[in-house]
């Protein structure tokens, strides 16, 4: 019987996970580790499949509806034997054999996710309910990205994961953190119903290379604004404070939480806290000191201040962060760049 998690905390009734699937013990059977990537396309999703693809006992399956992700992220893979891409929404039931599922599909920057907030909910309700039914028939361990947005408009801070938030339930955010709240609701109660092997991470405000150049979230709208030439969109009143961290330190906390035996909920970001007027005055100094920086409106319901608490990440992971935002933002710069087809001045 496979060693139950934990997160800490009493869940002496889970039942004992399902046997995985009977292909395991087919005389066919190769060792390798089959892992499914939903939302595999899109930005943190393209990051992981790089690197569980370096990994030659890895195989790897990205199912993507491709509504903020794309092709391109998964270039260099597309025709590689150990590679599939599978379009395919979360919403609809999905049927493969796999021992792994990184569960990320879903809109993750507030412009999209508003954009259909109904299919937001259903992305992350029905999706992740369709995500803990194939674990539950093939035995495999699930991780959901989680988010810090769980937290709300927080009133504990730096937030650590036994708060329970301070969300409004029926504000125009609530299809994504409301979501994301139940898609935790259901992966314990998967586990301790089912027994379903679970771990949940809440990840926070995360940056890098491959962010949709228009995907409206901070560092990317700045990053494309330096670059090119355009005043740096600060929303009022600019003293909201985000924590950033880099998506390879993301990308590695996620699969030791993976590979390591404790169930969540675990916080993975970086601790460092910048307002959004400090963020935009690091770019500004980094990337082009001509720019204006200027204050514009904000949208309902913005978070005034997030910042993990990552004892946990630390002590039950070994993991913590190690790109400074001061080296994150240059990286991510020469992406931008190449993409706008603005090289540097020398
Ligand atoms: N980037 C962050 O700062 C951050 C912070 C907290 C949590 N997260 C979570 O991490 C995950 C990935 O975020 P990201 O920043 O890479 O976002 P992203 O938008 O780049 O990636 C999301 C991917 O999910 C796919 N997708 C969306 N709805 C789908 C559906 N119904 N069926 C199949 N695929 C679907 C998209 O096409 C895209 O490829 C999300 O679950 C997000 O909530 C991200
Ligand atoms: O990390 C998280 O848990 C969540 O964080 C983000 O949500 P948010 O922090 O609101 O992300 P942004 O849209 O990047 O906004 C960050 C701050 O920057 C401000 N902002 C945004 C865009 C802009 O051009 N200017 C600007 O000042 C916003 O008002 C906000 O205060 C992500 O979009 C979610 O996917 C994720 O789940």
């Amino acid at each position: 019987m496979a060693k139950q998690a934990s997160n800490g905390e009493n869940h002496s009734a889970a039942k004992p996970p399902p046997t995985p699937s009977p292909l395991r013990f087919s005389k066919f059977f190769q060792p390798n580790m089959r892992i499914l990537i939903t939302g595999g396309a899109g930005f943190i999703g393209s990051h992981l499949v790089d690197k569980l693809m370096e990994n030659e006992k890895n195989e790897v399956i990205v199912a993507d509806n491709f509504f903020t992700g794309s092709k391109e992220n998964l270039k260099k893979w597309i025709g590689h034997p150990r590679f599939e891409l599978i379009r395919h929404d979360v919403t609809e039931p999905l049927l493969v054999e796999v021992d792994q599922i990184y569960h990320l599909a879903c809109p993750a920057s507030p412009i999209f996710y508003k954009y259909n907030p109904v299919k937001t909910i259903k992305t992350n309700v029905i999706g992740t309910l369709n995500m803990l039914g194939l674990a539950k028939r093939v035995g495999a361990r699930i991780l959901l990205t989680s988010t810090s947005e769980v937290y709300g408009d927080p009133l504990v801070h730096p937030q650590n994961e036994s708060y329970w938030g301070n969300v409004n339930p029926i504000g125009v955010r609530s299809c994504y953190d409301e979501g994301k709240r139940v898609a935790e609701t259901l992966m314990f109660d998967y586990h301790r119903q089912h027994g379903i092997e679970i771990r949940v991470a809440r990840i926070f405000n995360t940056y890098g290379p491959r962010m949709n150049i228009d995907d409206g979230r901070v560092v990317s709208n700045f990053i494309a604004q330096a670059v090119r030439g355009e005043p740096l969109t600060v929303q009022s009143p600019g003293t909201q404070t985000r924590s950033f961290c880099y998506v390879s330190d993301m990308v590695d906390g996620l699969i030791r939480l993976m590979e390591g035996e404790n169930t969540g909920p675990i916080n993975i970001g970086n601790p460092g806290e910048f307002t959004m007027i400090e963020l935009a005055e690091t770019v500004k100094e980094l990337i082009n000191p001509d720019v204006e920086i200027t204050m514009v409106e904000n949208t309902p319901d913005d978070p005034r201040q997030r910042k993990p608490d990552i004892t946990k990440a630390n002590e039950l992971l070994g993991w913590e962060p190690k790109v400074k935002l001061r080296d994150g933002l240059p990286l991510m710069e020469d992406d931008f760049r190449q993409r706008l087809s603005k090289p540097r001045k020398n």
